[in-house]
């Protein structure tokens, strides 16, 4: 019998939220032990940014030939790119009972959960609209239109938060990793899991007896 299947987690919300900050700070904590869903991107990298690590970064056709390929879980177009998620090393991981971590935009992540409903899809919230307008300003990459433009954005993307099954609101970067790794737990402990567990040991301990008889 496989192990208990890892947990896919999917953290998405508006751009500007603090979803790569609070990515970045969930792993460095590193309690779970979980594995990142590195996307392909056909935008270009930023400075410090490493290939295969923060994204695989492809060209237009590269990532075409991937959608063509059914190789991507999810994609989307975002600001003028394209980013997706591979799917092949989500699934061995998940087979492998490895928590997979998403970071995604939230058009991709409605797509993954018509995919894989079982996925915990947590939302983070800004703590109100004139935070996240101050934190995408504070940011410095965008001009005052594109800030325009995602809090357009944001305010469609907040209405879609009733899809998900937890709101996480990103008052402070510590809280928020508090409140996202309590969630993590308490699925951890969820019956049906525990109990998928203990069958599979059960299965393994008499599979053994039998063995040795
Ligand atoms: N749908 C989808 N969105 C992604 C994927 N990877 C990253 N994103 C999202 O794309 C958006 C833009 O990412 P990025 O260019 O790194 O800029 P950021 O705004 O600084 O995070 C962010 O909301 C990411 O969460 C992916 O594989 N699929
Ligand atoms: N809890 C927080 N309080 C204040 N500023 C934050 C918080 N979380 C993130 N930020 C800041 O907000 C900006 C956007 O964060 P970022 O992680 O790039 O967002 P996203 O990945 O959702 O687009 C960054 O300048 C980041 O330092």
């Amino acid at each position: 019998m496989a192990s208990t299947r890892g947990l896919l987690i999917v953290l998405s919300g508006p751009s500007g939220v603090g979803k790569g900050t609070v990515r970045a700070a969930i792993f460095k904590k590193n309690i779970f032990n979980y594995v990142y869903s590195v996307s392909a991107t056909t935008r270009e990298s930023r400075p410090g940014e490493q290939d295969g690590v923060d994204y695989y970064f492809v060209s237009r056709d590269e990532f075409e030939k991937l959608i063509e390929q059914d190789a991507l879980l999810e994609y989307a177009e975002y600001v003028g790119n394209y980013y997706g998620t591979p799917i092949q090393k989500i699934e061995e991981n998940l087979a492998a009972g490895n928590d997979v971590f998403l970071e995604i935009e939230v058009q991709g992540a409605l797509k993954v959960r018509q995919k894989m409903p079982e996925g915990i899809f947590i939302f983070l919230a800004p703590p109100n609209l004139q935070e996240l307008e101050s934190r995408i300003t504070g940011r410095g990459t965008d001009g005052e239109a594109i800030i325009y433009e995602r809090m357009q954005k944001a305010r469609e993307e907040i209405e879609l938060m009733q899809h998900y099954d937890y709101v996480v609101v990103n008052d402070e970067v510590e809280f928020a990793v508090e409140k996202i790794n309590s969630i993590i737990q308490s699925e951890h402990l969820k019956v049906e899991r525990v109990v998928d567990k203990i069958k599979a040991d059960i299965h393994k301990y008499f599979q053994k007896g039998d063995e040795s008889r």
